[in-house]
């Protein structure tokens, strides 16, 4: 599988302040947003583009858009928070959701949400969520796609454990990764360590 971390100085100072026990909701969302930025602009690197005119005040001159935008799918909660700006970044795209939330006592993903298109053939598809932990929830939601026809899609993640890397390349599943950072390790409770607690909560508030 391939991994690209994104350890752009800018990447690592809005992941700090995301890791900080400190920051609060809103400056947590605050750098979501802006890490996301930078994530998806690698994400859409090398992208094929179509060829169009455009006319400058000047002259004419080869202009140029993404000839198959992705299909852009954030995993509530979490990835709602990542939602925007991608689609900022990418106007045209359309956006599918999954709802997942984790058992905390079997770390299984329990689904609650889903709107996709059916047809998912020759589409690229941004799974849109800031934490790559068991991996788990990642796996359940590419297979979503896949059974939909996908073969293209990129998981973009603020933070990821190896185990959840791992996961991801056992399960043969067509997913290339891209995150600001790959941590140590998952702890007995499954969270990331170091890690930044519960995604969720850090922009929403707990649920329990
Ligand atoms: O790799 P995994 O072990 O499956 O864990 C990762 C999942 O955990 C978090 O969601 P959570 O279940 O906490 O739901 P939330 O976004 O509603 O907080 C996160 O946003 C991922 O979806
Ligand atoms: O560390 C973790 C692991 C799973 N989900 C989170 O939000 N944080
Ligand atoms: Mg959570």
């Amino acid at each position: 599988m391939d991994v690209l971390v994104v350890d752009h100085p800018l990447a690592r100072a809005r992941l700090t302040t995301m890791r900080d026990a400190r920051t609060d909701n809103a400056a947590f969302r605050a750098a979501l947003h802006e890490l996301t930025v930078m994530l998806v602009y690698e994400a859409t690197r090398d992208l094929p583009v179509a060829e169009e005119r455009v006319h400058t005040p000047v002259a004419r001159t080869t202009g140029y858009r993404l000839a198959n935008p992705p299909l852009l799918v954030p995993v509530l909660r979490a990835g709602l928070g990542m939602a925007d700006q991608a689609h900022k970044l990418i106007p045209d795209a359309q956006m599918g959701f999954v709802g997942l939330a984790r058992d905390e006592e079997t770390l299984q993903p329990t689904p609650y949400m889903e709107s996709l298109p059916d047809s998912l053939a020759g589409r690229p598809v941004f799974v849109l969520d800031p934490m790559l932990a068991t991996g788990g929830s990642m796996a359940y939601t590419i297979r979503l796609l896949t059974d939909r026809g996908a073969t293209d899609v990129t998981a973009i993640c603020a933070l990821a454990a190896p185990e959840g890397i791992k996961h991801l390349e056992d399960s043969g599943l067509p997913v290339r990764l891209i995150t600001a950072s790959i941590d140590e390790r998952l702890n007995d409770s499954g969270f990331i360590v170091p890690g930044l607690g519960d995604a969720g909560d850090r922009q929403y508030g707990a649920v329990h």
